[in-house]
């Protein structure tokens, strides 16, 4: 796993390819090449083969090397093409396994407050879509760019050695094919289609205007106006195609055509050599199928260079991520987990970026280990932020957050939130069972162990149905938002965190049920800080902190 995904240096593309394992990638792309040249060759001693069949000699014995050449490139081709796959797969697949590692790790410090303003759709889509993206980075970019120079390079070095002048059209028309002709399309293709998807949403809209207005279209003129509107889109909508049309016949006659002159140069050009006696005949269908069969080096540019849009922009919203500095960072020598739990806020003030007031001025606050803690207060008070700042999700702008004395940002965020359970309000669910679930609190807590979790929080049903092994579904939706809300702090009981952060653990609950989960935390012997609307619920085992609007 590599601390950046995208790199610094030679932006976000090349910091991707840097994550290729190379010796995989260099054997692939030397495949791939072997693939490209064993077809050319294929054709061209094929080529030989039947000129020098044709001139009947006395023994077969002289045509052996090529009959034998035929063969070898026959069965090497798709021999070398199984082995290429094979490593190109491998490669992909470990290249998925370091963007995602490294996509996460990159997530993980900026959780949670860094990411408080992404929405989740957005972020599930850098790391689903970017990465599907990232992963053809090999398979669609890299491999048919340096198989083309490869195999292009191979094919033009070869026919010099039968005429220097036909190597020279093969390099000029294998540049054509594979960077102009792409290129060109592209560009044209891309003026098309934004004409055709204008030319569709104005058919669209005014459509729609007209169905919702249909009863005062039928007045007056009869409609004949509003027809005539959508006869002109749908003219422009034509115009587009056929463009587009025009387009693609041009660029399939040009990957049609560009070999063909190639055919046509090889014959010109060697057929004369032939005609003055500088080359052997049997040279001539040889080079001519032989540059036919070296145009397939530069086949997959066209994809490739499509390809290298979406790789650019999907590497571009990756490093824009990574980018992203982290709300709070561990200190570079931290000091050790204190042994005293006790949370201590001083003067501690805190104003979000971007927001008109402070969510807190001035607050003192202290939590003495195994106290039973109330933050109450209207809505907007700041509850949830004390909880931030007690778990480091964030730093106060000025004051002092300290556990056991020692200020928390001089502790490893590791130990400040091993120190402290947090149980948000609506705590995340895997989509797996419920003792997966409960046992991210406690990875080894035994099936005794989760069922007296379940217990204290009064979701003993939960036991029988779906029981332990059974799915929650995806994110607990097979859950009631209370028992969601629970299964998370049955999670954090079975921490062994001697301070419990929880986020109004009693808001879906029935009086009855609030009442149980109180009772249960207020015998802890650990310390609780919660957050509550319903004061009334405490006993007086509970210290009730008010918190007003600041
Ligand atoms: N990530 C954030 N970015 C900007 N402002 C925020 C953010 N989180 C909270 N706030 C603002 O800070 C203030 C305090 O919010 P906080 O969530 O701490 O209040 P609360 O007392 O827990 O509220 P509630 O009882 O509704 O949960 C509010 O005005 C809120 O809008």
């Amino acid at each position: 796993m590599t601390a950046h995904l995208t790199g610094r240096r030679g932006g976000p593309v090349l910091g991707v390819l840097r994550l290729l394992p190379r010796r995989r990638a260099a054997l692939a792309v030397v495949l791939g090449a072997l693939v490209v040249l064993c077809g050319a060759g294929l054709l061209a001693a094929s080529g030989a083969l039947i000129t020098g069949a044709s001139r009947r000699p006395e023994t077969l014995f002289v045509l052996l090397p090529l009959i034998t050449a035929v063969r070898l490139f026959g069965v090497a081709r798709p021999a070398l093409r199984y082995v290429e796959r094979l490593v190109t797969h491998d490669l992909t697949l470990r290249l998925v396994g370091r963007l995602r590692a490294g996509l996460l790790a990159a997530l993980v410090p900026l959780a949670p407050a860094a990411l408080t303003g992404s929405r989740g759709g957005d972020l599930l889509a850098r790391i689903r879509t970017d990465v599907d993206e990232l992963q053809g980075v090999f398979v669609r970019l890299v491999a048919p760019a340096v198989v083309a120079g490869l195999a292009g390079t191979v094919a033009v070095v070869l026919t010099a050695l039968v005429s220097p002048a036909l190597a020279a059209v093969l390099a000029l028309l294998l540049v054509v094919l594979g960077v102009a002709v792409p290129v060109l399309a592209r560009r044209a293709g891309r003026h098309a289609s934004v004409a055709a998807a204008r030319a569709d949403a104005a058919f669209g809209a005014d459509l729609l205007d007209l169905v919702r207005g249909l009863a005062d279209h039928a007045t007056g003129d009869g409609g004949a106006t509003a027809r005539r509107v959508l006869e002109a889109h749908l003219d422009e909508q034509a115009a587009a195609e056929r463009t587009s049309a025009r387009l693609t016949a041009a660029t399939t006659a040009l990957r049609e055509g560009v070999p063909a002159l190639g055919l046509l140069a090889a014959l010109w050009l060697v057929g004369w050599d032939v005609t003055t006696g500088a080359t052997d005949p049997v040279l001539l269908a040889a080079t001519a199928l032989g540059v036919l069969g070296a145009f397939e080096a530069v086949g997959g540019l066209g994809a490739a260079y499509a390809a290298g849009e979406g790789v650019r922009a999907a590497a571009g919203r990756v490093a824009d991520l990574e980018a992203r500095r982290p709300a709070v960072t561990d200190p570079p020598a931290p000091s050790p987990r204190p042994a005293d739990p006790t949370l201590r806020l001083r003067g501690v003030s805190l104003t979000y970026p971007g927001a008109p007031a402070p969510a807190l001025a001035g607050l003192d606050l202290t939590v003495g280990a195994g106290e039973k803690v109330a933050l109450t207060g209207p809505s907007g008070a700041g509850k949830s932020s004390v909880l931030a700042l007690a778990l480091r999700a964030r730093d106060p702008d000025t004051g002092t957050v300290t556990l056991g004395g020692t200020d928390l940002r001089e502790l490893a965020l590791a130990d400040v939130r091993a120190v402290s359970a947090w149980v948000p309000q609506a705590p995340a669910l895997l989509g797996s069972s419920v003792a997966a679930n409960l046992r991210l609190g406690r990875p080894d807590a035994t099936d005794a162990e989760l069922a007296a979790a379940l217990g204290a929080v009064g979701l003993d049903a939960l036991l029988d149905a779906p029981g332990l092994d059974g799915w929650v579904g995806e994110g607990g939706s097979r859950l009631s938002a209370g028992e969601r809300a629970r299964v998370g702090t049955a999670r954090a009981l079975l921490t062994p965190a001697p301070l419990l952060l929880l986020d109004e653990p009693t808001a879906h609950l029935d009086g009855p049920l609030a009442a149980r989960l109180l009772d249960h935390l207020a015998g802890l012997d650990r310390a609780v800080l919660l957050v509550t609307h319903r004061p009334d619920a405490l006993d007086a085992r509970w210290r009730t902190v008010p918190l007003g609007a600041p």
